[in-house]
């Protein structure tokens, strides 16, 4: 189950500076991610801990579901919500089934359900439960934690999760790997995700969504790849950086720009699901400027070339 997450006109200011969070309106649709991006003191992290009423608002209301939050008592509020942050935060001394398992206990759960769901968790994540359940935190890699981490957020089944900077601690390619694997999650899960960070490019292969805030206003809330088309300023066009049409042929499939014109008889070919960045290095390899996609229709440079407008 997901619920929607709503916010309707929220601020907080904290005395004696601007507004953390100045008039921020925007829905996370039941299901999806929305990646929260902008430089540090932006105000990501107050508008995370908003939803679990961390921070209350200084005005303005977050709705889940059709419920204002401001009316649920914090504690059922806590229970709907999983939070996963960057220094994942596992307890040193139990064991990683111990720490998983935390919040079903909490909730009264018997032992085989609790070992039930912990195993089931584990296998979610991509790590052994035979293996895993039984060591320490600190008999662990980085990323492996954080995947605990992730279980642990996901225990009781809550219908929104929050994640702060989740991944900022790992190195690039356990982070890639790491990211991979909430996608892979989310397309079993199907939770509604709220992801803080201030990588565009970890916002951007995360995100349904991506808001972009400076200075406690959002800047600009649209899927990646029509930020990446249309940066709304030059502030979101120095986030994304340089590389942009990398980017954006890095975020589209093969299938979304592919034309039915049959190819040529041995032109190279690729699969529809291939990011346009695959495509062009096949392009690259095989020195063709066309490609056959599988099952019928073809991709060609000139197709690549038109992506940046749309
Ligand atoms: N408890 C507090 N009291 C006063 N000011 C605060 C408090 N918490 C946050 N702020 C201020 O609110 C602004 C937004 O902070 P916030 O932590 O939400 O930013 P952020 O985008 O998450 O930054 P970072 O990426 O560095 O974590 C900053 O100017 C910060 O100094």
């Amino acid at each position: 189950m997901a619920l929607q997450v709503e916010f309707r006109d929220v601020t907080k200011a904290f005395p004696g500076t601007p507004p953390a969070v100045d008039r921020l309106s925007l829905t996370v649709e039941a299901g999806t991610i929305l990646a929260l991006v902008g430089p540090s003191g932006c105000g990501k992290t107050t508008t995370m801990k908003m939803v679990n009423r961390l921070i209350e608002p200084s005005s303005g209301d977050i709705v889940l579901g059709d419920t204002p939050i401001s009316r649920m008592p914090v504690k059922e509020l806590r229970r709907m919500i999983g939070y996963v942050i960057q220094y994942v935060g596992l307890f040193p001394h139990m064991s990683v089934a111990e720490n998983i398992a935390i919040v079903p206990r909490l909730l009264g759960w018997n032992k085989p359900r609790i070992d039930a769901r912990v195993d089931e968790l584990l296998t979610l994540v991509g790590l052994v439960p035979q293996t895993h359940r039984a060591r320490y935190p600190r008999n662990l890699s980085g990323g492996q934690q954080q995947r605990v981490g992730v279980a642990r957020a996901l225990a009781a089944d809550p219908p929104v999760l929050l994640m702060d900077e989740p991944f900022g601690a790992l190195d690039p390619i356990t982070r890639v790997r790491v990211q991979d694997k909430l996608l892979a999650i989310q397309g079993k899960v199907r939770k509604t995700i709220i992801i803080v960070t201030h990588d565009m490019d970890e916002a951007i292969r995360l995100g349904d969504k991506v808001a972009v805030l400076r200075a406690g206003r959002l800047v600009q809330h649209e899927a990646p790849v029509d930020i990446l088309r249309h940066p709304k300023d030059a502030f979101v066009a120095e986030l994304i950086g340089h590389d942009r049409l990398v980017k954006l042929l890095s975020t589209l499939s093969v299938a979304s720009v592919m034309s039915a014109d049959a190819a040529p008889a041995d032109t190279p070919s690729i699969n529809r699901a291939a990011t346009l960045e695959g495509a062009f290095l096949r392009m690259l390899d095989t020195g063709s400027d066309a490609l056959a996609v599988e099952g019928g229709g073809s991709l060609h440079i000139r197709d690549l070339l038109r992506v940046s407008t749309g």
